[in-house]
């Protein structure tokens, strides 16, 4: 038996569809399994805040393509990337254990956001990051910044921005994590929809693929992927919005924060909601409409009708 993965060609991406393949010969010694590297639309426009180009299916479609094709059998992503919509037959067959969900800042000058001056640059390409900071720090300048990791690392070091802020998960998959700062906590930086999560996509009819695949699949990590995401999808946001979802298992129960914002995160949706595991889903639908009838369905409309 053998199993294609197809995987985009940065560094991130080459490490998780090693890391998968891996775990894989390590349940299964004699299973082959090879990489096909895809470079995607997302890969190629690196200039344009992602925001503004359609968002974060440009990481996705054209793998999506190749496992229709039947060139690839699965396709690792990091599950914050992967659209809430799937294409006809394909579908989430795993969702490995979470890595550290958190964001973290990365600075030459300073140890954290707070110690940044007054008129200091800050680089984020995220809407949410940008909400999140501008709710505290008005005097801060926030700039886009695109590009893989280590590019974006590099234009911090060249002195292009004072700080900036990435996932923490990336880092310390990539052994960065030395660049680090300050990790901000999910009470101050609410973490993205899915973030520190891979998750596993296959042709959901390919039976002998998914019984393989299903071994690395962290039951506790599904249930939290699937509450945020089921958030994620009834708010309809991509990443043109300012939202974040997070998700915890306390004492047996899950809780799941939400929060949608304005463009300058003055006007703020944030609340939490407590549940059974078995009611992942319909807990981040419910949080969902509750932010909604709070008032964010009409900050999300304003946003998309491009009067914000
Ligand atoms: N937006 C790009 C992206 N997609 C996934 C990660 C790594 C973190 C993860 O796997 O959730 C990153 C980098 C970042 O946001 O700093």
């Amino acid at each position: 038996m053998r199993i294609r993965i197809g995987t985009r060609k940065s560094k991130l991406a080459l490490w998780q569809a090693n890391y998968i393949a891996d775990q894989l010969k390590k349940h299964f010694p004699d299973l082959e399994v090879e990489l096909v590297k895809i470079v995607t639309k997302g890969d190629k426009i690196l200039d344009v805040p992602l925001a503004k180009v359609g968002g974060k299916g440009l990481f996705v479609k054209e793998i999506e393509e190749a496992m229709l094709r039947n060139e690839i059998d699965i396709a690792v992503h990091s599950l914050k990337d992967v659209p809430t919509y799937f294409p006809e037959g394909l579908g989430l067959v795993a969702i490995t254990e979470r890595e550290d969900p958190r964001d973290a800042f990365l600075s030459v000058k300073y140890n954290s956001i707070e110690d940044m001056p007054e008129g200091a640059v800050l680089g984020t390409s995220s809407l949410r990051r940008k909400a999140q900071i501008m709710m505290k720090r008005k005097d801060i300048r926030i700039e886009d910044l695109r590009g893989n990791v280590d590019t974006r690392i590099r234009k911090l070091e060249e002195g292009q921005y004072d700080g900036i802020i990435l996932a923490y998960a990336g880092l310390k998959r990539l052994g960065l994590e030395g660049k680090v700062r300050q990790i901000l906590q999910p009470d101050y930086m609410i973490p993205a929809v899915a973030q520190g999560f891979l998750g596993i996509e296959a042709r959901l009819d390919d039976e002998k693929t998914r019984e393989i695949v299903s071994v690395l699949n962290h039951r506790e990590s599904e249930i939290r992927a699937k509450a945020e995401r089921a958030f994620l999808k009834t708010l309809e946001g991509g990443c043109q919005v300012p939202l974040a979802g997070y998700s915890e298992i306390v004492n047996g129960k899950l809780k799941i924060t939400g929060f949608v914002s304005d463009l300058t995160g003055d006007r703020v949706f944030r609340d939490s909601m407590e549940g059974s595991l078995e009611d992942a889903e319909s807990l981040g639908v419910k949080l969902a409409e509750k932010l909604l009838s709070d008032g964010a369905k009409e900050v999300l409309e304003e946003i998309y009708s491009g009067s914000e």
